[in-house]
């Protein structure tokens, strides 16, 4: 394909009410969209949502590091294959398929910048099913799933308002309803998890997202105590960098541990999975294309998981349609689609661009589009 146009342009999405997590309050997400149209006249479309508290680089390095990918793909041809897009991003390792194709990151000079590399990808990706007439998922995998299950957010504080969120998420088809805890007092949280399991009864899956939040010590009171109420997992519990402490409050939660914020560097990788000798802190990861760097990589590290018998389940970052879009692609052909994907957080904003998608999960699932690529219309 002969990338020939490549246009930029800012976005901003503001939420109803703020979403409180442990680490941080979210009151509007910026980034930037991102539209490629090859020879043929097809538009290719990414999107770039940084979330720094994750390890994304800013919103002004961002916006740097996609000029200069632009000015790399600009008139420029790139071989019609996945391993093509994928090589795009490596950087030259002097081994194996050096030379051949298009670099976008040439040199080590270049910023990481997860979040500019997933929009660029994103678009390739969508141009490159297109091209092939094939949904995106079906790219990534042959057996591909025709549809996600999604979880419920729920975002109140108080117990009985929780309560509420629970039941009519759950009259709405969510078979898994996620809420966050930590960054307040255990009895808290405790009448918070007991209120959200009385109101859905016993076989909707709660799934709880600590952002890190806890200290080992809390933690540990924490599994000891929530895991009572029958939980899904938790997404990570300690702070990121925690590791072995991560690992030493797996063996003792009965219910999974899901390494999130962990995944922001890539160095903690092999050792959350245990490859670099010795067991995996986790039983499960939570892939955010935007924190991974693009869909390729997200996709690589759930087989990855898979093969050493852990699950993964995708994310969004509070992102924009677009990315969700291709995050869903990417949930349909995972190893695994036991656990529900984090997507269904479209209605948490103020009004998005379309209004109407088929990226809105319906009775708790999302069904992928038929249509070539991302089955977006631009
Ligand atoms: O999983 C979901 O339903 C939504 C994603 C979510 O919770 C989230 C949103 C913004 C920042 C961090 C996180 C997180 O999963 O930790
Ligand atoms: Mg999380």
């Amino acid at each position: 394909m002969r990338i020939t146009k490549t246009t930029l342009t800012p976005s901003r999405l503001e939420l109803v009410r703020p979403l409180k997590t442990a680490r941080a309050t979210y009151t509007r997400r910026e980034g930037c969209l991102v539209q490629l149209v090859d020879e043929e006249g097809r538009i290719g479309q990414g999107e770039a949502m940084p979330l720094v508290e994750f390890g994304t680089e800013s919103l002004n390095v961002c916006q740097q590091v996609l000029q200069g990918h632009f000015r790399r793909l600009d008139g420029q041809s790139l071989v019609d294959s996945l391993d093509a897009i994928e090589e795009a991003f490596a950087l030259p390792t002097g081994g194996l398929g050096q030379g051949r194709g298009l670099r976008l990151r040439p040199t080590e000079e270049i910023p990481h910048a997860p979040a500019a590399d997933h929009a660029v990808e994103m678009a390739l990706l969508d141009l490159l099913a297109q091209r092939r007439g094939i949904p995106l998922c079906r790219l990534l995998d042959r057996a591909a799933r025709p549809e996600v299950w999604v979880n419920a957010l729920l975002t109140a504080e108080a117990p009985g308002e929780l309560a509420e969120e629970a039941r009519k998420a759950v009259a709405e088809g969510y078979k898994t309803v996620k809420m966050k805890v930590a960054g307040r007092p255990l009895d808290e949280d405790e009448a918070r998890v007991r209120a959200v399991r009385q109101a859905v009864g016993p076989e909707v899956n709660i799934r709880l997202d600590a952002n890190g939040g806890w200290s080992e010590t809390e933690a540990v009171h924490a599994v000891d105590r929530l895991g009572w109420y029958g939980l899904e997992l938790c997404e990570q519990p300690v702070p990121p960098q925690e590791l072995r402490a991560l690992w030493r409050l797996q063996r003792r939660a009965p219910f999974p541990l899901a390494a999130d914020e962990a995944l922001a560097s890539p160095e903690a990788i092999p050792v959350l999975l245990g490859a670099a000798g010795g067991m995996p802190a986790a039983r499960a990861f939570v892939l955010k294309p935007m924190v991974l760097g693009g869909l390729l990589p997200a996709l690589m590290f759930a087989r990855q998981a898979a093969s050493l018998g852990l699950e993964a389940f995708v994310t969004s970052a509070l992102d924009g349609v677009v990315s969700r879009a291709g995050a869903a692609h990417l949930a349909a052909a995972l190893p695994s689609g036991r656990l529900a994907s984090g997507l269904g957080v479209g209605s948490l904003f103020v009004r998005e661009e379309p209004e109407v998608h088929p990226f809105q999960p319906l009775q708790g699932r999302i069904r992928l589009p038929e249509a070539p690529g991302l089955g977006l219309a631009p």
